[in-house]
This record gives C-alpha cells, sequence and structure tokens, in this order.
C-alpha cells in the first residue's frame, strides 16, 4: 500500500449527493494501491473527532467530500500538514474551483497524480479564511439567505449578481504599515483565490500561493461598468475603469465605519467594527488537477 488515505464524507453536503458506497467505489478506481478510512461528519463537534480519526490512523493524504464548510473544518483540525484532495459535493465548492477541481469527477481524476501545492491561509480576527471574504454584498445576500433557512446559498448569490446595482456604497478605512486609506464601495472582498464558486473570476492574478491576499471593491454604477464586471468575470481580465480595484498585501486592518455585514468562507460574522487580515503563506497542501 502506497497510500494511508482518511476519507472525510459529509453526508449533508450537496442537493443531490452521491452515496458513501459508491463514492468509494469510485475512490479505489482511481487513487490505487491505497488504504482507506472512512469517517462521515455529524454536524456536532466533527472538528474534534476528526482530530482523533487523524491520530488513530495516522493517514498521509486527507480527502474531503463536501462543501466548502467541510473542506474548511478539515483545514482548521489539522495539527501537521497533510495534502488534502477535495471531492467536491457542495453546491460551490469555491476553494476546489480556484484548484481547476470544478467537479467530483476533476477530483477523482485528480487523485491518479496526485499533484500537491502549497495554498496560503488567511487569518481574519483568528479565523481561517481559505476563499473569500467580503464586506456588503454576499455578507447581506447570506444574510438575506439565511433568514428565509434555504440551502444552496451560492446557486442564489449567482442568480442575484445584478442586485449589486440596489446596494448602497458603504465606508471603509484601510490600514497597512505604510498607509491609511478610506475606501467607498459596495463589495469590499478579501480574496486568497481567483474565483467565485461560481467560477466566475473576481481576481484576476489572484494566485493561492503568492503569500498574498487581494483587497477588491467591486462597484457597477452604471451599465458599462456592468459590462467591465461582467467581461472580467467571464474573462479574468482586469477592467480598465473605475468598476474595480485591487491592493496585493500581506496584513492590513480594515475599520467597518458603517457597520455593515461580514462573511468569511459563506459564514456570516455579524458587523465587526475592525478586522485584522494576515497571510498565512503556504500553511496548507492541496492536491490540484
Ligand atoms: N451528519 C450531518 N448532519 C447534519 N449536518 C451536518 C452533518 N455533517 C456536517 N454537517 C453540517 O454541514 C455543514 C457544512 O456543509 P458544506 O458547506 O460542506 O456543504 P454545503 O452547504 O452543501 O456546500 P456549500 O457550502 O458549497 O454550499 C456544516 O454546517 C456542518 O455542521
Amino acid at each position: 500500500m502506497d497510500q494511508k488515505a482518511l476519507l472525510i464524507f459529509n453526508p449533508k453536503s450537496g442537493s443531490d449527493s452521491i452515496s458513501l458506497e459508491e463514492l468509494s467505489e469510485r475512490i479505489a478506481m482511481h487513487l490505487k494501491q491505497a488504504e482507506l478510512s472512512i469517517f462521515q461528519t455529524t454536524g456536532e463537534n466533527d472538528a474534534d473527532k476528526i482530530r482523533k480519526e487523524i491520530n488513530k490512523h495516522n493517514p498521509n493524504l486527507l480527502l474531503v467530500a463536501g462543501g466548502d464548510g467541510t473542506v474548511k473544518l478539515v483545514a482548521e483540525s489539522l495539527q501537521a500538514q497533510l495534502p488534502i484532495a477535495i471531492l467536491p459535493l457542495g453546491s460551490a465548492n469555491g476553494l476546489a474551483k480556484c484548484l481547476g477541481i470544478d467537479l467530483l469527477e476533476d477530483g477523482l481524476e485528480a487523485l491518479r497524480h496526485l499533484k500537491v501545492k502549497n495554498v496560503d491561509g488567511i487569518d481574519i480576527n483568528g479565523e481561517l479564511c481559505l476563499h473569500l471574504a467580503d464586506f456588503g454584498f454576499n455578507a447581506n445576500l447570506i444574510e438575506k439567505f439565511e433568514e428565509q433557512g434555504t440551502r444552496g446559498m451560492m446557486g442564489y448569490i449567482k442568480s442575484s449578481f445584478s442586485q449589486i446595482f440596489e446596494t448602497e456604497p458603504y465606508r471603509y478605512l484601510i490600514k497597512t504599515k505604510d498607509e491609511n486609506w478610506e475606501v467607498s464601495t459596495r463589495m469590499l472582498l478579501i480574496a486568497n483565490g481567483d474565483r467565485f464558486g461560481t467560477g466566475a473570476i473576481v481576481n484576476p492574478g489572484g494566485s493561492l500561493d503568492d503569500g498574498k491576499f487581494e483587497l477588491i471593491t467591486l462597484d457597477v454604477e452604471r451599465l458599462e461598468h456592468l459590462f467591465e464586471v461582467g467581461k472580467s468575470l467571464v474573462s479574468g481580465e482586469t477592467p480598465i475603469g473605475e468598476s474595480m480595484k485591487i491592493w496585493k498585501l500581506d496584513s492590513c486592518k480594515i475599520e467597518n465605519l458603517d457597520q455593515v455585514n461580514f462573511q468569511i468562507d459563506g459564514e456570516l460574522k455579524g458587523q465587526p467594527e475592525e478586522v485584522s487580515v494576515h497571510i498565512q503563506a503556504a500553511r496548507f497542501q492541496f492536491v490540484v488537477k
């Protein structure tokens, strides 16, 4: 046996998910010569349980079958570096998309080669952000969505991009070790990867392993801005104009002057007065396609 793999499977992830039996069979077809242990998440104290499973089985590879929440849970549970292969089952799987793993099939295919890449983490007020955090637009949508008690949030965001017209611009004070400046924007993103879970490229030039995060303001005030942003979301070219501004940083503080909603990787975090953001260069290793 070359590999000792631990599969962490979230049975509740995604809408029309695959059964554990079928998934295990498909993994065995792609990950040859491997001993596979399995842990199913329960929704309660999973981080502790995952740590125990890792100590018990001592794997050299983790397979995570779930959505963004499950990937983050596993990443946070790690006490030592272990490569993580994502088998996307969620409705969005933003980090997986940034790694070239759009579908479950891509994740399974990647197991054949096990090409591993370093991935930065972002520490935001002591919490891990693997993919995207934002003030304003997305956070407001998530709040709306949670009020309605529905799952599949990213699909909703996908269909609601035009709502950015209706969001008010809010003010933020950005503080780095060299300078402070104020921005007024409808969406202020803290980005590790280059794209939303929908596949739209929101951070052209963003890279998961450059030891930096991007701070991005995204505004759509006029129809021409919508075209600029729309083109960038599809092509990955940075729009020429006022609709998007990008700063590449390794740390900063952001004062939330208008007490706007904030979210990290799809989870609402209230309206913090200030957030401290620090890159954690090469903190993780993920399997890429
Ligand atoms: N056995 C379980 N029963 C109920 N909830 C669970 C169980 N296992 C995990 N969970 C919950 O699932 C959530 C994580 O789901 P995850 O984000 O991975 O999938 P998703 O919501 O389908 O995907 P996405 O975030 O991409 O939309 C966590 O809130 C976790 O507590």
